[in-house]
């Protein structure tokens, strides 16, 4: 049996490609309504509209009922994981812990798979992440991830026919990349949004790679790792994608416009923990930032393109 913390799109998705691969899928989530909705329609139409859930999906909100699983895949929004795991006490009881959320913790300054060593110091901690929409995956759309931290059953075990598993040790390389990633796509949204055309975009997406590879290196991660699926992979699908919730965000912000406060955009939070980390380490983190101060309200958005355009000249 496979379980997984969080009925959001990501979560749902991967319950059901699995599925479909012949496990036993247990889905947990927090809400009784939305459970409910859940067992009656065989849908997580708000979530993840227009598919179905096979059979062996069984949706719980009770945690206990995932103890015994091979892995349990941790699904849920990156700033929520911490809270989630400590209130666990020693439930979650299976060999694999795997964080399928992107970003860094404000409260910790630690990725996802840190705060499942620290928390559950007994269980396998690995990363499930790189470029891929929920959507696509509970399509049965070809796609690619990297899982960082596991060993090959693991890897076996969670790839499918249409969702191919590249293994990695660099756990830090991954976590970052996919952290780091959002705060870029939403930059890269502003961009858009305020007009400013695809050259600029491109130019923000490469010197935005440059600041995340920066960082990643003084940290301890690889480069291989950053030129990989869970880091340039899944910049380029974030920072081109209109699927992107944080490329929409910045779009919106871009282009004047309001956004839902209920969609996740992981970006945001992250910005602000990741400009907090390269503050520590003294790293130059331009874009990060000035999407950090924009988040806070610090800098108004002609403030940042014009810092952004006029810092000083230096070699690429
Ligand atoms: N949606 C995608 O295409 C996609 C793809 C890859 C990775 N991810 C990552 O997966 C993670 C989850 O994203 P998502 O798209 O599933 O989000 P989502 O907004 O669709 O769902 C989030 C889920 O978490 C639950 N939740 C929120 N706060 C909670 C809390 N405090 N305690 C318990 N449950 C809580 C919500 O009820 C909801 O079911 C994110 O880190 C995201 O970056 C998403
Ligand atoms: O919708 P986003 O911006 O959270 O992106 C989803 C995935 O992270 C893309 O790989």
């Amino acid at each position: 049996m496979i379980g997984v913390i969080g009925a959001g799109a990501f979560g749902t998705a991967l319950a059901v490609t699995l599925a479909k691969k012949g496990h036993e899928v247990r889905l947990w989530a927090r809400n009784s309504d939305h459970i409910a909705e859940m067992a009656r329609t065989r849908r997580n139409e708000s979530r993840l509209p227009g598919i179905s859930l096979p059979e062996t999906v069984t949706v719980t909100p009770n945690s206990d009922d995932l103890n015994g699983a091979s892995v349990i895949l941790l699904s849920l929004p990156m700033q929520a994981l911490g809270a989630f795991l400590a209130a666990q006490g020693r439930n979650l009881d299976s060999p694999w812990l795997v964080a399928c959320c992107k970003g860094i913790d404000l409260k910790t300054l630690t990725g996802p798979v840190e705060l499942i060593r620290l928390t559950r110091p007994a269980c396998g901690a690995a990363i499930l992440t790189g470029p891929s929409f929920a959507a696509d995956i509970a399509r049965g759309l070809p796609t690619a991830l990297t899982l960082a931290g596991g060993d090959e059953a693991l890897q076996i075990l969670l790839s499918t026919p249409t969702l191919r598993l590249y293994r990695s040790d660099d756990t830090t390389g991954a976590e970052l990349g996919g952290a780091m990633k959002n705060v870029v796509a939403i930059a890269a949204g502003i961009v858009i949004g305020a007009g400013l055309g695809d050259s600029a975009r491109a130019a923000l997406m490469t010197r935005g790679y440059a600041e995340m590879l920066r960082l990643a290196l003084a940290l301890g991660a690889r480069a291989e790792t950053l030129a990989g699926l869970s880091g340039l992979g899944d910049l380029v699908l974030t920072c081109t994608s209109a699927q992107s919730r944080n490329f929409r965000f910045g779009q919106a912000l871009g282009s004047g416009q309001g956004f839902d406060p209920l969609v996740t955009v992981e970006g945001l939070a992250t910005a602000r923990a990741v400009a907090a980390v390269a503050r520590q380490r003294q790293i130059d983190m331009p874009i990060t930032a000035m999407i950090a101060a924009l988040v806070e309200n610090q800098i108004t958005l002609p403030e940042a393109i014009q810092a952004l355009m006029s810092r000083p000249l230096k070699q690429e």
